[in-house]
Formats: C-alpha cells, sequence, structure tokens
C-alpha cells in the first residue's frame, strides 16, 4: 500500500492536514527521505514544519494521505522538539541518567556517552544545574539527550537555532557522522545555507514541497551561487503560481472523507520497571531539589490543622458590653461600695433589701465570664457606645432591681405587670455578628441561671425554680461543651486530606506538561501509566504520612483536644480514601487545564464549591432540598459527616452511616478514572 521503496526511511504521499477543519496546514504534500541521509526541511516560520514532523512522530495525523515510517520502535526514533523541554532543576548528570535509564542503557554506557557528549557540544560541568545554563547549552544539552539512545531515526526540530556558527558546525559534523553510520537525519533549519551540509533538501511553502534535491542540484538547475538565494527564486515563483491555489470548498469537503494511512512511531509498549524507576529516580530528585517547597507541601496540612485548632472554636474574650445600672445611681453608690452579700443573706427579704444587690453579682459573674463589661450613666450614652461599635451590647438593669425581682417571686400568681417590667435584665445586642450574638446571649443566661442558682440556694429553696422549665439529660452522644471546633474539625480534616493531593497532582502533571516536557518524554518512550505510577507512589508516600500527623495532631490529645470515640484505623482509612479521590479529580483538572494558572483557578473554585456544598461550614439540613441531594453525591459529604461520627459517636464500619460515607467516596474512584480515560481519548495530544 505504501510506496516505499528498497532504501526509503520516510515516506509522505499527498498529505492533508487541518487543525480546525477549514485551513489546511499540509495541502497535498509529498516527501521522501532515503535511509542513511540527512534531509534538511527548509521553509519559512508557519509553512507547516512541526506540523508535519508531528504527523511523521505520531503526534498528529493527518486528514487525509499517508505517512510510512520505517524505524517504528520507539528506541529507533530519537526525537529534539522546537522548544528546550528539559527539567529546569536537574543537573546535567541527573539528565543523561534520566534518560539513561528511561532508554535502559547500562551505567557505563550512560557514563562514556554523557562524557563525550559534554565533550563535544562544549557543555558545561555535569554537576551544573540545566536551569542555570545559557539558551545555547541547553539546546546543545536538547540535542544530546535526543542522540543519546543511538536512534535510527532522528527529527530534529530547529536544533541550531541561537547557537555559534562553529558549534553549529560540530553538530553538523555530528551529523554526518551518523548518517554515515547509518542513520536517517529529518532537521528543519531556518539557516539555509547550513542546509548545504545535507544529502537532500526539501524546500516548504505554504504546506507544499517545492522541491526536493541534493543542495548542489538544486542550486545548479536554477543557476544560484547560494541555496539561500535559489529558495527566495523557488518560494517567489510559488508565489505567483500559488496565491490562489488554498483548498477549494469542494475539496474541503471531500479531503476528510479520504482514508488517511499512517504507520509512525509505535507507542504500544508495554509497562516497564526501568521506565518507572527512571521516573521515580527523577520525581526524588526533584524532590530533593525543591526541598523547601516538599517540606511546605509536607507540612501544609500540619499547619493548617493547627492553625485551624488554635483559632477555632474558644470563647471570644473581652468582650465590650456597655451597661447602665440604676439600681445603684452612677458613681455616687457603685457596686464597688457595697458588701455583696448574696451568699449569706437572702434576697427575698420583704423589709429590707439594701444588702443585697442582684444586679452587682450578675455584673460580677458576667466579668468572671470574660466580659468587658462597662458602665454608662444614662441609657443614651450606652446605646451611643453600642452605634460606635465600642461595645457588642447594651445591659440595663432597673430602679429597685432586686426588690421587684423578689416581689415577683413572692407574689407569684398576683404580680403586677409593673413589677414583671421592673424585674426584668433589659438587653440590647448588636446582632450584625450572630456568633457573637449567640455569645453574649448565652452569657447573659449563664450569668442569670448562675447567679438566681445562688440566690435561692442562700434563701433555701430548691435552686431549679431559678431554671426553666426544661431539663437537658446527659447527651446521648458528645459532651455538654460541644464546640463549633467539634463540627468543623472533621470538615477540615478531609477538605485537607481531599484538596492537598487534588493540588499536588495537578501542579506536578501541569509542571511536566508546560513547556512540553511531557510531549517530550511520551516520544521517548515513557509511558503515561509509568508516570502515573510512579506519582501515585510518591503521592502515596505523602498522603500516609500527611493523614497520620493530621490524625494525631487533631485527636491524640497530646496537641488538641477533638473528642473523639471510635476507631483510629477505620478514620485513617477513610481519610485515605478521600485523599486518593483527591489525588484522582486533580489529575482530572490536569488534563482539563492548559496551565497552572487555569488548574489553580479551577482548584481554588472547587475548593469553595467542596467548604459551602460539602457540610464544611453549616449543616447540609440547612440547605435548600436540591442543593442537599447534590450534595450528598459529592465526594467528600457523606464522607465527613461519616468522619464525624466516628469521632463523636463512637460508631465502626458496621454502621449503615459509616458504610455510606466509604461507599460515596469510593464510588467516585471509577468515575473519576473513566471521565480522565474519556477526555485522554477525546484530547489526543492531552499531554501537549
Ligand atoms: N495545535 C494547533 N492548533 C491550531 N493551529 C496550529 C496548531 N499547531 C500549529 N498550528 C498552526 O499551523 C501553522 C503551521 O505551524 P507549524 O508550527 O507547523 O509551523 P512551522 O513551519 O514549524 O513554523 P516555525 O518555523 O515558526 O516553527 C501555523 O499557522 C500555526 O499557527
Amino acid at each position: 500500500m505504501f510506496p516505499t521503496g528498497p532504501s526509503l526511511a520516510v515516506n509522505v504521499r499527498s498529505a492533508y492536514k487541518t487543525y480546525d477543519g477549514t485551513n489546511y496546514i499540509l495541502k497535498g504534500l509529498n516527501l521522501s527521505v532515503a535511509e542513511n541521509q540527512i534531509y534538511a526541511l527548509l521553509g519559512p516560520s508557519g509553512c507547516g514544519k512541526t506540523t508535519l514532523l508531528n504527523c511523521l512522530l505520531g503526534k498528529g495525523s493527518l486528514n487525509s494521505g499517508l505517512v510510512f515510517l520505517k524505524h517504528r520502535k520507539i528506541s529507533d526514533v530519537g526525537y529534539m522538539p522546537q522548544n528546550i523541554a528539559l527539567h529546569q532543576e536537574l543537573t546535567i548528570r541527573e539528565l543523561f541518567l534520566y534518560y539513561g535509564m528511561m532508554f535502559n542503557i547500562n551505567d557505563d554506557s550512560i557514563r562514556e556517552k554523557s562524557s563525550f557528549l559534554l565533550k563535544i557540544l562544549e557543555l558545561p560541568d555535569d554537576k551544573r544545574i540545566v536551569g542555570s545554563m545559557s539558551g545555547g547549552q541547553q539546546r546543545r544539552m536538547s540535542f544530546a539527550l535526543s542522540i543519546f539512545h543511538d536512534p535510527k531515526i532522528l527529527i530534529l526540530d530547529e536544533p541550531t537555532v541561537g547557537l555559534d556558527p562553529m558549534l553549529c558546525e560540530s553538530i553538523w559534523n555530528m551529523l554526518r557522522d551518523m548518517a554515515n553510520h547509518g542513520k536517517t537525519i529529518i532537521i528543519t533549519t531556518h539557516y539555509i545555507e547550513e542546509a548545504k551540509g545535507s544529502h537532500c533538501v526539501g524546500i516548504m511553502r505554504r504546506g507544499r514541497l517545492l522541491a526536493e534535491k541534493e543542495p548542489l542540484i538544486l542550486m545548479e538547475e536554477l543557476g544560484c551561487e547560494y541555496l539561500e538565494d535559489a529558495f527566495l527564486q523557488l518560494c517567489k515563483v510559488d508565489k505567483h503560481l500559488s496565491d490562489d491555489d488554498d483548498i477549494t470548498p469542494e475539496l474541503a469537503y471531500i479531503l476528510p472523507d479520504k482514508r488517511a494511512s499512517s504507520q509512525t512511531v509505535d507507542y504500544n509498549t508495554s509497562f516497564s520497571t526501568h521506565r518507572l524507576k527512571a521516573q521515580l529516580t527523577k520525581s526524588c530528585w526533584m524532590l530533593r531539589r525543591t526541598i523547601l517547597i516538599t517540606l511546605f507541601v509536607l507540612v501544609l496540612p500540619f499547619v493548617q490543622i493547627s492553625s485551624f485548632q488554635m483559632a477555632t472554636g474558644s470563647d471570644p474574650i473581652d468582650l465590650p458590653i456597655a451597661y447602665v445600672n440604676q439600681e445603684m445611681p452612677y458613681s455616687t453608690y457603685s457596686c464597688a461600695n457595697v458588701t455583696n452579700n448574696i451568699y449569706n443573706e437572702c434576697f427575698m427579704n420583704e423589709t429590707d433589701t439594701t444588702n443585697v444587690f442582684l444586679s452587682c453579682n450578675m455584673l460580677d459573674v458576667m466579668r468572671r465570664n470574660k466580659l468587658k463589661m462597662i458602665e454608662y450613666s444614662t441609657l443614651e450614652d450606652a446605646r451611643r457606645a453600642v452605634m460606635k461599635n465600642d461595645a457588642w451590647a447594651l445591659i440595663h438593669f432597673r430602679d429597685n432591681f432586686t426588690l421587684h425581682l423578689s416581689t415577683k417571686f413572692i407574689d407569684g400568681k398576683n404580680v403586677k405587670n409593673y413589677t414583671i417590667e421592673m424585674a426584668n435584665v433589659d438587653a440590647q445586642i448588636d446582632q450584625s455578628n450572630q456568633l457573637l450574638s449567640y455569645f453574649i446571649k448565652s452569657k447573659i443566661l449563664q450569668t442569670y441561671k448562675e447567679v438566681m442558682g445562688e440566690a435561692f440556694k442562700t434563701c433555701q429553696l430548691d435552686n431549679s425554680i431559678a431554671r426553666l422549665p426544661l431539663k437537658f439529660m446527659d447527651p446521648v452522644y458528645g459532651t455538654e461543651k460541644t464546640s463549633f471546633r467539634d463540627y468543623t474539625g472533621p470538615s477540615m480534616l478531609s477538605l485537607t486530606a481531599f484538596y492537598l493531593p487534588v493540588l499536588y497532582t495537578a501542579a506536578m502533571m501541569l509542571f511536566e506538561k508546560d513547556g512540553g516536557l511531557l510531549d517530550r518524554l511520551m516520544v521517548s518512550g515513557m509511558r503515561f501509566s509509568e508516570i502515573a505510577t510512579s506519582h501515585f507512589i510518591i503521592q502515596i508516600g505523602f498522603i500516609l504520612i500527611q493523614n497520620f500527623g493530621t490524625m494525631i495532631l487533631m485527636y491524640s490529645g497530646l496537641f488538641f483536644n477533638s473528642p473523639f470515640e471510635g476507631s483510629i484505623l477505620t478514620t485513617y482509612l477513610l481519610l485515605n480514601i478521600i485523599s486518593l479521590v483527591g489525588m484522582l479529580f486533580g489529575f482530572v483538572l490536569s488534563l482539563l487545564s492548559k496551565s497552572q494558572t487555569d488548574a489553580a483557578y479551577f482548584g481554588i473554585g472547587c475548593n469553595f464549591l467542596m467548604k459551602f456544598l460539602c457540610g464544611m461550614m453549616w449543616p447540609t439540613q440547612g440547605m435548600n432540598r436540591a442543593l442537599q441531594v447534590f450534595s450528598f453525591f459529592l465526594p467528600i459529604t457523606l464522607a465527613t459527616d461519616a468522619l464525624r461520627s466516628l469521632g463523636s459517636r463512637g460508631w465502626g464500619l458496621s454502621h449503615p452511616d459509616i458504610q455510606l460515607g466509604f461507599c460515596t467516596t469510593l464510588a467516585w474512584i471509577p468515575v473519576l478514572l473513566v471521565v480522565s480515560g474519556l477526555i485522554m481519548k477525546k484530547k489526543k495530544n492531552w499531554y501537549e
């Protein structure tokens, strides 16, 4: 089917390629590269050279036409991309070792080859970090890696850009030497004159090959002294002929129906342990080289959990409260001047109440409860203080408060409305902050309960008279003092377990994808499954340490005191499953994002959604019904509830709610795997 000929290494026939379905980048291009030759592909910027090379490599496919590559084994192909695509954090030596391991070259050969290439390409000392080398040095390094495994066919996309003429010359000498030793080389270049050193030049313009000849023959045929003139002449002629030869709508319509056949690089290699080892070793080098970031990533969950524990749930202290105590006329007869004897004198003494001032006792208790009580002489002043945000609430005791309270209790059902009114403690609270206003209300109630309890005790009455006719028995689960922190603690734990692997995985994958690293690795034979496995192994290590650490931090009682009744092992297992789902979610994110910035925006958005929709900040029971149902299907809603129940209720795996938490999270694993598979299938070159 392919017109190969005995000595053709590459053959392209009637190649058509479009990215958007209308503009054709390759327009019926024909190209033949004989074996053991250097083929220089010349053409102006944007004429489709890289597109053609991508089709040769099988990274892109033709819409119509034939591509044939004689040496299809991945180890037979060497590729140098146009962009540098090198791991900037590694040293030269590490990079050689990495590619050497990837191609399964033994250590001695790696040493030998790398020292030869260092010398001939005038590269710096092999301890130099790649990122610290000049652009030209990095380009030579990139070239060195493309020939490192001794490929049979070499595809070089502008390897000599920015190099000084001496170095270009030595690269061309190397290429000639390689061709003499049976290699085939296709090279694109902007320096037309250097293509004189090739065996054949292909002059490309607007998606077609205008000529394909030995340079000297081409110059002779066109009567030119320089290859550059020959190139210009061909382009000029083509410009006159082909201004209106674009793909016609009819042809564009027909072309996609034509069959495109390709025999390009065969990427179907099986999983290999040496490539996995290379990837793992490289990742360890990278982690070590970026040790500060590695440590930061490692300790981030501990910092998050600790700061959460320290900053959340404790009672606010020193909240300023304005009060007006008309029971004690301001400054003339203040609480400070009375002997407070609530503990040895009953306040319900009908004849003489002068020695008992319950308002003073209440103010004392409020101070003890860490409220900052500020006295004002008039209600107007106190109210103004609240308006000006000098105080969070205003508390008002009326004239003869204690006397009226006493009368209220003594008169019982005959009590007058006026007495009831005067026996009230009036509180006016700034409700703009719900949590603080709840807190102040609960402190006032607690104060009332405490003072009246003591007062009734002194009157030798049952102090339960002072309480509401409501008795809260011992809690079924949890404690009397369950705080907001106990509710949000498991949320923080699951969010940290989920979200950090999302970020880390997306960042790692995009780090390789950015700058064409992943693209280059794939063409060098690295399988995606090997990259993913290596990442999985490293990430699992992080996850196991981090989840163990955060659990200890939160529940061991050594650092913080969150209630924990259940099984440590079940909790640890659930946290690790949450992290695994986070990891897969991060992977999907990296497939959907073009850059780390995209992923960061998307990730931050998801983090907020998770926080609000998974019942992290507020119980899902408070959501509208439809949202509640949606929320249940999210990866960490029911798992967080399960964590809460494991901690405060002591339930185990046998409880249906815990099983539900595990199941909903586990169910996301196949879902995310399928989604990733579909994206990879749809976006053929997702790794670019
Ligand atoms: N993935 C893509 N999607 C859409 N258009 C693309 C894509 N890749 C390349 N193109 C377009 O195809 C045309 C040819 O690009 P190509 O990179 O093949 O040119 P080139 O000859 O290699 O150019 P240069 O010498 O500047 O590298 C350009 O107009 C480019 O914008």
